[in-house]
C-alpha cells in the first residue's frame, strides 16, 4: 500500500470524548509521520456541545462533513444535564442515533479480547477469562432505539421493529467474519418471547445453509449474559440486535479488563465511523483518568479499513507494549501514575520510534514535539 491522503472528520463530543480523541489523533499522526501518509483532521460538533452551541445535537454541517469524509472518528456524547432531565425535548443521544441512521451505519463491530499481559498481573490469571477472543456484530440502525415512541402522563411505549433486509445485511457480514475466524456464530435473541427475535432466528437459520462451514448456535439473551461471564472462550462471533448488542458488549468489556479498552467500527454502505464503545464518562471529564486505548484501538480499526494493515498492527503492538509495561490509567491499576495523555503519548512514541525498553519519563514527557 502506497502513501495515502485521507480526510478524517472528528466528532469529539462531550465529557471524556475530546480527551480520548486527542490521544487517538496523536497516534494517527505518529502513524502518518512514520509511514509518510497524510491524514487531515476536521473537527465538528455533535451531542451536548452541539446543543449548547446551536440548539441541535446533530447540525446539518456535521452531517455534510461526515458524508464527504474518508472516515469518522467519534469520542462520545452525553451530559448529565440531559440524563437527569427526563422532560428534556432535545437530547445528545438523538444526535448520535440520527448520525448512525443518516449514514446508514447498520453494523457495529466490537472486538473483545482478554489481554494476557493484563492477566499476568492479575488474580484472574489462569481463570476462564484467559484466551477469550470474540467479535460482536451489533445491529445499529433498527430495533427499539429507532421505533416509534410515545408518552402520556401515566404510560409510555417504545416499539421494536425489524425487517428481513435489516437482518440479512448484517448477518452476511457476521457469517463472513466467522468463516475467517473460528467458524462459529452465535445468534443472541429472545425468540421465546419476542416476535422480532423469531424473525431474526428464521432469517439466520435460512442463511446458515449458505455458510456450511460455520457452526451456528442460538442463545436467549438472558442465558447469553450469563455464558459470557461463565465461559467466554466459547464465543467466536456473536450476532445480535441493537439493544442486546449494546448491553452485552458493555458486559463483555469486563473480560478485556475495562470499558476503556473496547473499540468499535460502524459500517454501512458509505463512510465508516470508528468509536470507543464507552460513553462520555462525565465524572472523569478533565481529570486525566480516562483510558484512551478504546479510542486508539478504534483508530487502528480505521487504519485496517484503509487497508493499512501494517500500520494497524503497529498501533496494536504499541497498545500491547503499554499494557505489558504497565503504562495504565487508574481503572486498570489504581496505583498507576499515568494520565490519559501520558498513556497516549507512550503509545504514540512506540508507533513513531519502535520498541521501548522501559516506561521512562523521557519517553512520555519529551521527545514528542513532532506529534503533540
Ligand atoms: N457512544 C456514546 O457516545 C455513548 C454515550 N453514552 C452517554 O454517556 C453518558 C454516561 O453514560 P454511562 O452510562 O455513565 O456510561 P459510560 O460508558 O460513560 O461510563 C460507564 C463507566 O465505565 C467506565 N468507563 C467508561 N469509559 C471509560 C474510559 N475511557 N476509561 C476508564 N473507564 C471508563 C467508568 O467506570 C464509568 O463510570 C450518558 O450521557 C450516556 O447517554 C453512553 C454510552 C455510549
Ligand atoms: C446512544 C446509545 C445507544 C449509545 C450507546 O450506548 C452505544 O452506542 O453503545
Ligand atoms: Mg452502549
Amino acid at each position: 500500500m502506497g502513501i495515502l491522503n485521507k480526510k478524517i472528520v472528528v466528532l469529539p463530543g462531550d465529557g471524556i470524548g475530546p480527551e480520548v480523541c486527542n490521544e487517538a489523533i496523536k497516534v494517527l499522526e505518529a502513524v502518518a509521520e512514520r509511514f509518510g501518509h497524510r491524514f487531515y483532521f476536521e473537527k465538528y460538533l455533535m451531542g451536548a456541545c452541539a446543543i449548547d452551541a446551536t440548539g441541535n445535537p446533530l447540525p446539518e454541517e456535521t452531517v455534510d462533513a461526515c458524508m464527504e469524509a474518508d472516515a469518522i472518528l467519534l469520542g462520545a456524547i452525553g451530559d448529565p444535564k440531559y440524563d437527569n432531565n427526563p422532560a428534556a425535548k432535545v437530547r445528545p443521544e438523538q444526535g448520535l442515533l440520527r448520525l448512525r441512521k443518516s449514514l446508514g451505519l447498520y453494523a457495529n463491530i466490537r472486538p473483545v479480547t482478554a489481554y494476557d499481559v493484563l492477566l499476568d498481573h492479575s488474580p484472574l490469571k489462569n481463570t476462564r477469562i484467559a484466551g477469550a477472543d470474540m467479535l460482536i456484530f451489533r445491529e445499529l440502525t433498527g430495533g427499539i432505539y429507532f421505533g416509534e415512541k410515545g408518552r402520556t402522563a401515566d404510560s409510555a411505549y417504545d416499539n421494536c421493529t425489524y425487517s428481513r433486509l435489516e437482518i440479512v445485511r448484517i448477518a452476511h457480514l457476521a457469517f463472513q467474519s466467522a468463516a475467517l475466524r473460528r467458524q462459529k456464530l452465535t445468534l443472541v435473541d429472545k425468540a421465546n418471547v419476542l416476535e422480532t427475535s423469531r424473525l431474526w432466528r428464521e432469517v439466520v437459520q435460512d442463511m446458515a445453509q449458505g455458510y456450511p462451514d460455520v457452526a451456528v448456535d442460538y442463545l436467549f439473551v438472558d442465558n447469553a449474559a450469563m455464558q459470557l461471564i461463565l465461559n467466554p472462550r466459547a464465543f467466536d462471533v456473536i450476532l445480535t440486535e441493537n439493544m442486546f448488542g449494546d448491553i452485552l458488549s458493555d458486559e463483555a468489556s469486563v473480560i478485556a479488563g475495562s470499558l476503556g479498552l473496547l473499540p468499535s467500527a460502524s459500517v454501512g454502505n458509505h463512510v465508516s465511523l470508528f468509536e470507543p464503545i464507552h460513553g462520555s464518562y462525565p465524572q472523569a471529564k478533565g481529570k486525566g483518568i480516562a483510558n484512551p486505548i478504546a479510542a486508539i484501538l478504534s483508530a487502528a480499526m480505521m487504519l485496517e479499513h484503509f487497508n493499512l494493515q501494517k500500520e494497524a498492527d503497529l498501533v496494536k503492538e504499541a497498545v500491547h507494549n503499554a499494557l505489558e509495561k504497565q503504562v495504565l490509567t487508574p481503572e486498570l491499576n489504581p496505583t498507576s501514575p499515568y494520565s490519559t495523555e501520558q498513556v497516549g503519548s507512550f503509545i504514540a512514541y512506540y508507533v513513531l520510534e519502535g520498541a521501548l525498553v522501559v516506561p521512562h519519563k523521557s519517553n512520555i514527557e519529551v521527545g514528542l514535539s513532532t506529534i503533540i
